[in-house]
């Protein structure tokens, strides 16, 4: 593995009974790349995503992480080592503000005071501070994502894993999480598996591009979205074509 590749998976398939959802994905990853997967419904790009965080264990192939071999360790095993996974499974705990929420997740990873300062930064960068003392419960869909986010952050993960967090916000929550995910780049390797075109625009420097449990396309995201066979397979598609 070349120094650089901090994520590789190698020929990953996974089988549900008789369906094959991944059939036979590899990709290569690069310190601090910000990679988004993209697919159509049932393309297998859920599916593959799980694998890398550890929900699935392949049945063929391997994820190897920072050098290490992972497929089949678990969740919390992954998340040991430095990797941060947002899910749209909502995780907050609603009788807590979104300060203490913010505050219990740094502790995890830091000292008492550590903790305040990593939840100050935290509150500025997601643009949370008329919210702070708010019960997580209270708060609208858009500023919750925006916690949920704060949550997986405040771990300093090397790589994170965004499932979908573009996902029922308004246009200017889509622009100011863009912004976030990308100045997230500048510090881990984000991989994100995404539906909104707009946002993956936004991002995304390279891009992979599943199809039928295969990938179909990957690099550059701007030579890919241009690519005839991925606009092909989007054409006509409920979430929109990559033009
Ligand atoms: N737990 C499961 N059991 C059986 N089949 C599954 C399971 N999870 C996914 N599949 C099937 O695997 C295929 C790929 O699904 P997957 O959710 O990975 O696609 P996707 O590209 O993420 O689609 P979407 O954009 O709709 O989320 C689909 O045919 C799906 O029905």
């Amino acid at each position: 593995m070349k120094h650089d590749t901090v994520l590789e998976a190698q020929d990953v398939v996974m089988r549900f009974g008789g369906v094959t959802a991944v059939d036979g994905a590899s990709m290569k990853l690069k310190r601090n790349e910000l990679r988004c997967l993209i697919g159509p419904n049932g393309a297998g790009k859920s599916t593959f995503f799980k694998c890398l965080s550890g929900q699935l264990v392949p049945t063929e192939g391997d994820i190897i992480l920072n050098g290490e071999h992972v497929a089949g360790r678990l969740v919390h095993e992954i998340a040991r080592m430095g990797v941060a996974l947002k899910t749209q499974v909502p995780s907050l705990m609603n009788g807590l503000s979104v300060h203490e929420n913010l505050w219990l997740a740094a502790l995890a990873r830091h000292s008492r005071a550590d903790a305040n300062a990593q939840v100050e930064r935290l509150i500025g960068e997601l643009g949370l501070a008329a919210h702070a003392r708010s019960l997580a419960g209270a708060l609208a869909h858009g500023q919750r994502q925006m916690v949920e986010l704060g949550v997986v952050l405040a771990t300093e993960p090397w790589l994170v894993l965004l499932d979908e967090p573009a996902g029922g916000l308004t246009r200017d929550e889509v622009e100011r999480m863009a912004e976030i995910v990308k100045n997230l780049a500048m510090r881990a390797t984000v991989v994100v598996v995404e539906h909104d075109m707009n946002f993956v625009r936004a991002i995304a420097e390279t891009v992979t591009v599943f199809h039928h449990g295969r990938i179909l396309a990957q690099g550059n995201a701007e030579t890919v979205l241009s690519d005839e066979r991925v606009r092909a397979v989007y054409l006509g598609k409920q979430h929109g074509t990559p033009a």
